[in-house]
C-alpha cells in the first residue's frame, strides 16, 4: 500500500538508518580489514581471494599470503595510517592501495590502476594547475563554482557536475552546473534537507569523496560478519543505503560521483556528479577532483572571511557611536531612541522597540506596542535565554502574522535580569517563490519504508511569513550591544547606591 505523506516525521526513520557499517562494499575493489599487531585477516570482501589471488580467510597471516601487502603495512607510515595510498603487486597485477584505520583495525582497499595514461597524475598535474590559476581572479561566488563544475566535469566525463550549497537549515540549493544535455538541469532548484539526511552530512564531513559507477550493483558482503561491525565511514567502497540509490533511480542518474566542500571545517556544500549511464572513475581522477574541490573550498573561506570581517568591522563602528549616544544621555534608553537609525544598522533591522515593565520606545517600522508586549510575554514564556532570533516568527508565534509585514525577522536581548526588559529589533516579511527540485513536502511510506519522491520536476512555493536570516555577525552585534547595556545598567545602578548611603 502506498501513501503520499506530508508529514515529514517518517524523514527521522531515514535519518536513523545506519549508512556507516552496511557490512558490505561496492565490487570496483576489494577491501581487508586487518589487524595491524599480528597482520592477520579479521574480515575480506567476498571477492578479496580471487582479486587478489590467495586464500584471505579470517585469521590468514598477510606475511605468507600476500607478502607485498604485508611489505607495505610494515612500512610506518601505513600503520600510522591518515589515508595512504600506495601501488602493490598482487595475483601478477598493480593495485592501488588505500589504507585507513577504523578503531583498532587497518582497512585497505585495492582498486585496479586506470588503464588510460592521461590519468596518471603527471598528466593531470598541468589541468589542476591552470584551474587553480582561475580561483585567483576575484570572480563572484557563481563564477567560481561555475569554474568548479566545469573542470571537475572535464576530469571525469559525467553527464553533469552540480555545485550544490547547504543552507542554515540544511537545504540545499543547485548554485552552479555543467552539463551535456543528456540530463535535466537542476541550476537555481532547492532540495530539500532530508535528501541527505543528518548522519550521511555527517559522513560526508569526515569522507570527502564518494563513487557510485553503478546503482545497480550487487553488494559484495564482508566476511566473516563481527561484532561490533567494523565503520566503513572512510571507505571509498562502502556499499550505500538502499534509499539513495533508489533516489538516483527516480533521479534518472545510473552513476554518481560527490565531493564534500568543507569551508572552516564545517560542509559548506557538494560537487554532485551524476550520468544516465554507469560511469566509473579512476582512483587518480578522483585524486584529481578532490584537490580541486579543497582548492575551491579554500578561496570560498577566504572569500567568506574576508566578508564577515567587513561586516564585523562596520558594525562595530556602528556599536562605537550607539555607545557614545547613551553615554551622552541622561537615560540609556532615550539615547538609543535618539540614535534611531544606528540602532536599527547595528544588526541590519527595519524596526525596533525598548519594552520595560512602565516604559515602551519603538523606533522605525515596528509593531503596535500590544503586539510587541505580546512577543515579549511569549519570549518570557518560553524562558528563552538573553537572546533570541527567528526569520520567521509568525511560524512560531500565530497571532504575529498579523504585524508580519513589519516583524517576520526577530532579534532580541534581554537587557535585565530583574525583570522582563528587552530590546527586540525587527525585519519585514519578504514573499518569495521558491522553486524545489519535486514537492519537497512528500515522502512515500510504503510497507512501514519511506520511499524518496519519485519526481524531481521544478515545484513553485510561495514562501511567506519569513524574512530575511539574521546572519552570525548582526547576531554577534547584537550580543556586544546587551554586553554594553549590562554594563551601563550596572554602573548607574551602583552610582544610585553610592548617592543613597
Ligand atoms: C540535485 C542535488 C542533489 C541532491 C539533493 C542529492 C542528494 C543526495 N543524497 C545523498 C545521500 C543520502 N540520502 C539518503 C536518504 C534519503 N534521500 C531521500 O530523498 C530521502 C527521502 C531519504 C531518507 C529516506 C541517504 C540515507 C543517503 C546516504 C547514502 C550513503 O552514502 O550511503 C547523497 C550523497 C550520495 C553520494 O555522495 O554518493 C546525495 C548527493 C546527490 N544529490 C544531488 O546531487
Amino acid at each position: 500500500m502506498t501513501d503520499a505523506r506530508d508529514d515529514t516525521a517518517d524523514l527521522d526513520l531515514c535519518a536513523r538508518e545506519p549508512i556507516h557499517i552496511p557490512g558490505a562494499i561496492q565490487p570496483y575493489g576489494v577491501l581487508l580489514v586487518i589487524d595491524p599487531g599480528t597482520l592477520r585477516v579479521v574480515q575480506a570482501s567476498a571477492n578479496a581471494a580471487e582479486k587478489l589471488g590467495a586464500p584471505l580467510e579470517a585469521g590468514t597471516s598477510l606475511p605468507a599470503a600476500l607478502p607485498a601487502l604485508a611489505e607495505a603495512l610494515s612500512g610506518d607510515a601505513a600503520l600510522e595510517a591518515g589515508a595512504d595510498q600506495q601501488r602493490i603487486e598482487a595475483a601478477g597485477r598493480h593495485w592501488q592501495m588505500t589504507l585507513h584505520r577504523s578503531g583498532a583495525h587497518l582497512v585497505a582497499e585495492f582498486e585496479a590502476p586506470p588503464a588510460a595514461e592521461d590519468e596518471t597524475m603527471d598528466r593531470l598535474f598541468p589541468r589542476l594547475r591552470r584551474f587553480t590559476e582561475t580561483l585567483t581572479d576575484d570572480g563572484d561566488l557563481a563564477r567560481l563554482t561555475g569554474h568548479l563544475a566545469r573542470h571537475v566535469r572535464a576530469l571525469t566525463g559525467h553527464d553533469r557536475a552540480l555545485v550544490y550549497r547547504f543552507d542554515a537549515e540544511w537545504n540545499g540549493e543547485v548554485i552552479a552546473e555543467d552539463g551535456n544535455g543528456r540530463l535535466p538541469s537542476y541550476l537555481g532548484l532547492r532540495f530539500p534537507a532530508g535528501d541527505i539526511p543528518a548522519q550521511a552530512r555527517r559522513l560526508y564531513r569526515l569522507s570527502r569523496l564518494r563513487m557510485i559507477p553503478d546503482i545497480d550493483y550487487r553488494p559484495v558482503p564482508i566476511m566473516p560478519a563481527i561484532d561490533p561491525p567494523v565503520d566503513l565511514s572512510l571507505a571509498t567502497l562502502r556499499s550505500v543505503s538502499p534509499v539513495h540509490l533508489e533516489y538516483m533511480r527516480n533521479m534518472g542518474t545510473a552513476a554518481s560521483m560527490s565531493v564534500s566542500i568543507l569551508v572552516a571545517g564545517e560542509l559548506w556544500g557538494l560537487v554532485a556528479c551524476h550520468s544516465a549511464r554507469p560511469h566509473a572513475v579512476s582512483l587518480n581522477i578522483r585524486n584529481a577532483c578532490d584537490f580541486a574541490v579543497q582548492a575551491a573550498a579554500a578561496r570560498i573561506e577566504a572569500r567568506e572571511r574576508s566578508a564577515g570581517d567587513a561586516l564585523r568591522l562596520r558594525l562595530g563602528e556602528v556599536l562605537g557611536r550607539l555607545l557614545g549616544r547613551m553615554a551622552a544621555a541622561s537615560d540609556w534608553r532615550r539615547g538609543l531612541v535618539e540614535a534611531g537609525p544606528e540602532l536599527l544598522a547595528q544588526v541590519g533591522a527595519s524596526g525596533a522597540a525598548i519594552v520595560a515593565e512602565g516604559s515602551y520606545h519603538a523606533v522605525g517600522d515596528a509593531p503596535e506596542e500590544a503586539g510587541v508586549r505580546a512577543i515579549v510575554a511569549w519570549l518570557e514564556a518560553r524562558g528563552e535565554g538573553d537572546l533570541y532570533a527567528t526569520p520567521a516568527l509568525a511560524t512560531l508565534l500565530p497571532e504575529a502574522a498579523s504585524f508580519a509585514a513589519v516583524a517576520s525577522g526577530l532579534l532580541a536581548i534581554r537587557i535585565s535580569e530583574l525583570h522582563p526588559s528587552w530590546l527586540l529589533w525587527f525585519r519585514p516579511e519578504v514573499v518569495r517563490t521558491v522553486s524545489w527540485g519535486g514537492d519537497p513536502h512528500k515522502t512515500v511510506a510504503e510497507h512501514g519504508r519511506i520511499h524518496p519522491r519519485a519526481s524531481f520536476a521544478a515545484w513553485q512555493e510561495q514562501v511567506r511569513l519569513t524574512a530575511l536570516p539574521w546572519r552570525p555577525a548582526e547576531i554577534t552585534a547584537a550580543q556586544d550591544l546587551r554586553a554594553a547595556i549590562v554594563g551601563i545598567v550596572l554602573r548607574k545602578a551602583e552610582e544610585l547606591a553610592a548617592l543613597t548611603q
